[in-house]
């Protein structure tokens, strides 16, 4: 059995909170530049993946912690399904970082910040791709470009000596809300209807993606989007087509009976919608059909963990 490793009296440079598909990619490559501590839920999971894990078809060893003994790190990047935002920011404060940067889907720097009170959070994006299979395996599926606000620089640079392709954008505002769109159109519905991004393009699932945006986009044009409308619609098309062959991160949630992340999506909507006076019936519907399918394949462990989907 391996033993866990002594954490040393100087701080991590670089932590990851989430030992699931995007944080083992993210820390199989930052490993091969530098120390790279990883932080799993619990003592038991890290024990676990203390033996190895299968990373990209390789057995791969990390640094790995349970959140209750995560040692100190100079930056922080939460990688956790939103639905566990909270309790990974208190482990991520607990660490006395420089900054905790949430590189998840949906919109959670509130729920960030409510979490780290004086510490310089945010939240950027990632088109960065991975998924883990029904045996524990994890696959990257596609490199892509992770987008950082500023105050994160040094998070770049350790991005970018790994080799990402990362940047900070000036305002990460409209950033956050275009993939926010992409999300709020492609994942309920390749949820519900099981169906690839790709098949979202055509009949009869096409009429209520483009439902979604037309709705979508006012409110998130109220809050900041920076794209037209028309520009808007080809940006989710433009995305559902070069992730033809995907299935959407929610789909893949519901299948495998976990919570999904309607609430930091869809519901992340409503929220908007309502500060800015507008309706979005289709959302609405859209949101009670996920609940109720997800609910109903929820896993036995997360309905004891009273987890929502
Ligand atoms: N996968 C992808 O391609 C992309 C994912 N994202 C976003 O990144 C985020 C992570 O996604 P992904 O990696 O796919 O999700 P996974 O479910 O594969 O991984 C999440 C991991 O976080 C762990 N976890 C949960 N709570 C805690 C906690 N409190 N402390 C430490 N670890 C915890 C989970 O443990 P356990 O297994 O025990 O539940 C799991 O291993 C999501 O918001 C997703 O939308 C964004 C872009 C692309
Ligand atoms: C971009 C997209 C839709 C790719 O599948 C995604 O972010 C997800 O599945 O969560």
């Amino acid at each position: 059995m391996n033993t866990p490793p002594t954490p040393p009296s100087a701080p991590y440079p670089l932590a990851i909170i989430g030992a699931g598909a995007l944080g083992l990619s993210f820390a199989t490559r930052l490993a091969r530049t530098g120390r790279v501590a990883v932080i799993a839920r619990s003592a038991e999971r890290a024990q676990a993946l203390l033996q190895g894990i299968e990373v990209g078809g390789t057995l791969r060893h990390f640094d790995v912690f349970g959140a209750d003994q995560a040692p100190q790190a100079d930056w922080v990047i939460v990688l956790v399904k939103t639905g566990d935002t909270t309790e990974a920011a208190l482990t991520a404060a607990a660490m006395a970082p420089k900054g905790v940067l949430s590189l998840q889907n949906g919109l959670v720097e509130d729920l960030l910040r409510a979490a780290c009170p004086g510490l310089s959070v945010g939240q950027g994006v990632t088109t960065e791709g991975a998924y883990r299979d029904d045996s524990d395996r994890v696959h990257p599926s596609g490199a892509g470009e992770t987008l950082l606000p500023a105050g994160f620089e040094a998070v770049a640079e350790l991005l970018v000596g790994a080799g990402f392709t990362a940047r900070v954008v000036a305002d990460i505002v409209p950033v956050r809300l275009a993939k926010l769109l992409v999300n709020a159109a492609i994942n309920p519905l390749a949820a519900l209807f099981r169906v690839t991004n790709g098949e979202l393009l055509s009949a009869p699932h096409r009429v209520l993606l483009d439902a979604l945006i037309a709705e979508a986009w006012p409110v998130l044009h109220a809050h900041g989007l920076a794209l037209d409308e028309a520009t808007a619609h080809a940006r989710v098309h433009a995305v559902a087509s070069a992730t033809a062959a995907n299935r959407a991160s929610m789909l893949q949630d519901v299948l495998a009976g976990r919570p999904t992340e309607i609430d930091a999506i869809t519901g992340v909507l409503f929220s908007m919608a309502d500060a800015a006076g507008m309706e979005v019936p289709t959302h609405r519907a859209v949101h009670t059909l996920v609940r109720t399918v997800a609910d109903a394949r929820l896993s036995p462990a997360h309905r004891r963990a009273g987890l929502r989907p």
